[in-house]
């Protein structure tokens, strides 16, 4: 990784390098000392200690925009793709006190809601969390442990599109709850060892944070702003035989493969139209695509993470998830502002009403002129 751009070599053949180029490339694999608390960071004796990349840059690169998008009333969605044990999970989760975005993000919103309020604001903060996995095509409340047998039905919503029906949607009022229930949330997780990584994650998981602001705008009304980060931590996109997986876990790996590869497909179908084309995008095709909608073409800042293996048994995987990446950079999503439903409909009126005073009083103007 030079700058931003990500080269890879395949060591078995002469071929030039590929080269990709991405809003940012980090280099985590070597160059990093831990430190007396466990933190990893730069190791400025290595030879690559400068381009070490600690979870505290990510997250200053990447975590402040998503912060700061929230307090505008943006949607944003981040999400974590490629193989398993490449750093999906330590990027947006982390690991002990090398925090990935998620728990940061949390932890900022409330230190800046605490700051806010010491300085006298009156706005009314809620904050709301949900958290569930997508399991062989089922979707699991990883809030509550008695999802009946099938899981949750997916729905569609005229105007905020599909989501998952009778999610648990629980208040939080620290980042302490945050941790306890994304603990909770974990500990529900599907999650069983397969030969590359001990801890894998055999389900795409999508926990929704939700940021209302409640405040009394200039004009003295009663508004809202609201934002949803949707953070997706995908499962592996491993091949079946470098994971010795056999049997349920075979099963698995197919059924996390079709999300993943009908997310491809919706990401080059809106590659395609972001380039002009009109092609029709199958996010009906899978249930990962559905609750993604909003995210991918929808009204969402969007950001993926790309999570790359440096090791050469690992080309082929490492080579197709940068293809993946470098299709999704060509999408362009559109997002505004999230306003309170009846602030913008009073807003609408009182304009609406303005321009019904003006056409009226010309109206009278001209009659009065004309019986002159
Ligand atoms: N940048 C990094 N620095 C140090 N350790 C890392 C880094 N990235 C990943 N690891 C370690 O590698 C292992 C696998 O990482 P992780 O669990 O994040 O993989 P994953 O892509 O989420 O895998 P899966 O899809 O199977 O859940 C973990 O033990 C993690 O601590």
């Amino acid at each position: 990784m030079t700058g931003n751009t990500t080269k890879i070599e395949d060591p078995s053949s002469t071929d030039e390098p590929k080269k990709f180029t991405f809003d940012f490339s980090y280099w985590s694999h070597d160059g990093c000392k831990e430190e007396g608390n466990g933190y990893y960071g730069p190791d400025t004796s290595h030879a690559n200690g400068k381009k070490f990349c600690d979870q505290m840059k990510v997250y200053n690169e990447l975590g402040v925009g998503v912060l700061e998008n929230a307090w505008e009333g943006y949607n944003s969605t981040l999400f974590a793709y490629g193989q398993t044990g490449s750093g999906k999970s330590w990027s947006m989760v982390g690991y002990g006190v090398n925090k990935g975005i998620v728990p940061l993000y949390c932890e900022n919103i409330f230190k800046q809601i605490e700051e806010k309020k010491a300085g006298g604001e009156k706005t009314e903060y809620e904050v709301t969390f949900s958290m569930l996995e997508i399991y062989n095509e089922q979707i699991r409340d990883l809030l509550d442990s008695k999802t009946r047998k099938g899981g949750l039905k997916c729905r569609q919503h005229p105007k905020q599109g599909f989501y998952a029906e009778g999610l648990k949607i629980v208040p939080v009022s620290s980042y302490v709850d945050i941790e306890a229930k994304t603990e909770e949330g974990t500990r529900n997780r599907t999650v069983a060892s397969t030969a590359m990584n001990a801890t894998s994650s055999r389900a795409h998981t999508i926990v929704g944070i939700t940021f209302v602001q409640k405040y009394i705008n200039a004009a003295g009304e009663e508004t809202a702003k609201t934002s949803i980060v949707n953070l997706v931590d995908l499962a592996g996109s491993e091949r079946a035989e470098s994971t010795g997986a056999t049997g349920d876990r075979l099963k698995e790996g197919a059924a996390i493969n079709q999300s993943l590869s009908c997310l491809g497909n919706c990401i080059a179908a809106l590659a395609d139209n972001a380039g002009g084309k009109k092609t029709r995008v199958p996010y009906r095709d899978s249930v990962l695509t559905k609750l993604l909608k909003n995210a991918l073409g929808g009204n969402s800042k969007t950001i993926m993470i790309a999570a790359l293996s440096p090791a050469d048994i690992n080309y082929d995987e490492t080579l197709s998830t940068l293809r993946y990446a470098d299709r999704a950079k060509q999408i362009k999503t559109k997002s505004s502002v999230n306003e309170d439903p009846t602030a913008q409909l009073i807003r609408e009126l009182q304009e609406e009403n303005e321009r019904l005073k003006e056409s009226n009083r010309i109206w009278k103007s001209d009659h009065n002129h004309r019986r002159r």
